[in-house]
């Protein structure tokens, strides 16, 4: 076997791969360097020599991308997540300038988002053909999702297909630059083990059957015109192949946040006062789970009173360390919905690990998106809290990446 050594404009830290041609079609950007037997040639030997075609880092190799999965059933609150995110970073997120106006992926200063419905490899058509959902693994590229997410993590970019949502069809791709934080959200973000072991921090976001329901009702009946069967249909064609390939998911999640119906209300079935529970993995890299008056403790709290104010039902918050498939976890509970927005600061000065920047930050981007869905409970807090969160673990990473040259000196 011969030793090579490949020559290339980008720096020293620069990740370089060598793609044979049948890889081509895997969509990435690439640059031509050269590629030798022998290291020692002189530059003449260079310049004539034939280049190869190999993938570098596109940008420089010293930053790179940190990646976020975000996983969740359709409808499920993805997209308002995502706003919340972005949100914390600053700045809108929109889709590509100039691009397919059916584009599914939001890019910011910061982030971008690529929705994986992208990766699906049937077309509507062609799932109806199959006799197969969008959820079954089957109608999915995750060899073509892997090698894009890796190659986006290492700086390289992408040519990405687009699955358009309004016409059931493949586009054709669209340039996908890596980011400083890529965020995959939707079906199978954890679902194949090369992607999963790809990502920095993971999400699930787990609504209940009911609560699922009472959303797809909201959306789909009153937005979008759907009748009530044909939403309980939907949902119940869908239900075998989410039971199988989506909710298994949750287990490899850093941070769940799960959705349930009240407590406070017995035998409750509006679904409107909701009780959100955030699950935060103890020992993750760079994360360290939020904690209510005393880290490791087991609370129960209701602030309603003086400082808080509450109709009926009430706010009740819990907190203390528990066990999540076979992991050990903090669980941060709240159940019931807040009258008065700017009186979350009583709850927030209460609430510790949260990585805001200021006093009152979790307040001020509740307040700033209070017309958002779940503005007024537990899902919207807690959204908002994991968003801080990965602000802080994206800026943890960073830095750390950044003092790795100098530790390796001083070694
Ligand atoms: N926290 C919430 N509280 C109440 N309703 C919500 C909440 N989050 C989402 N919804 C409802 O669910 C609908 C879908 O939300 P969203 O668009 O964020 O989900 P999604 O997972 O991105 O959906 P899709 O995958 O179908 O695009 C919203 O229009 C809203 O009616
Ligand atoms: O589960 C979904 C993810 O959003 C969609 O149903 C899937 O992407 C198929 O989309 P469409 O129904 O527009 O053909």
């Amino acid at each position: 076997m011969a030793v090579c050594t490949v020559y290339t404009t980008q720096s020293l830290n620069s990740t370089c791969s060598i793609y044979t041609p049948t890889k081509t079609h895997l969509g990435f950007h690439q640059r031509q360097v050269f590629f030798y037997s022998s290291s020692k040639r002189s530059s003449k030997q260079r310049s004539n020599s034939r280049p190869f075609v190999i993938t570098c880092a596109g940008v420089g190799g010293d930053s790179q991308t940190v990646v976020i999965g975000l996983a969740a059933d359709s409808g499920c609150g993805k997209s308002t997540f995502m706003r919340r995110l972005t949100s914390v970073f600053g700045g809108a997120a929109e889709p590509p300038k100039g691009g397919n106006p059916d584009s599914n992926t939001l890019i910011s200063d910061t982030t971008t988002v690529i929705c994986l419905d992208d990766y699906h490899s049937l077309d509507r058509t062609g799932r109806k053909e199959k006799g197969v959902t969008a959820l079954d693994p089957t109608a999915n590229d995750f060899d073509l999702m892997y090698e894009q997410v890796k190659a986006l993590k290492q700086g390289i970019a992408v040519d990405k297909p687009i699955y358009n949502h309004v016409t059931g069809l493949l586009d054709p791709p669209e340039v996908i630059k890596p980011p400083k934080i890529l965020v995959i959200e939707g079906l199978h973000p954890m679902y194949d083990p090369r992607v999963r072991d790809l990502l920095d921090f993971s999400i699930y976001l787990d609504i209940s059957n009911e609560v699922k329901f009472a959303w797809k009702i909201q959306r789909d009946m009153a937005e979008r015109g759907h009748s009530l069967e044909s939403i309980k249909a939907s949902i119940e064609a869908r239900k075998p192949d989410f039971d199988a390939y989506i909710d298994p998911q949750k287990q490899y999640a850093d941070a769940v946040i799960e959705v349930l119906p009240t407590q406070l209300i017995p035998d409750d079935n509006e679904g409107k006062v909701l009780r959100v529970r955030l699950i935060m993995k103890e020992g993750v890299k760079h994360f360290s789970p939020v904690y209510l008056f005393d880290e490791g403790s087991t609370i129960s709290w209701i602030p309603c009173g003086r400082k808080l104010t509450c109709s009926y039902p009430g706010i009740k918050f819990s907190y203390g360390p528990d066990s999540y498939f076979a992991h050990e976890v903090s669980i941060l509970e709240m159940d019931g919905q807040f009258d008065r927005l700017d009186e979350l600061i009583y709850v927030e000065s209460h609430l510790s690990n949260i990585s805001t920047k200021f006093y009152g930050e979790v307040t001020q981007q509740m307040l700033k998106h209070s017309d958002f869905p779940g503005s007024n409970n537990g899902t919207g807090l807690f959204q908002t809290i994991v968003g801080l969160k990965i602000r802080d673990l994206y800026e943890q990473l960073t830095s750390s990446k950044a003092a790795a040259p100098v530790e390796a000196t001083k070694a």
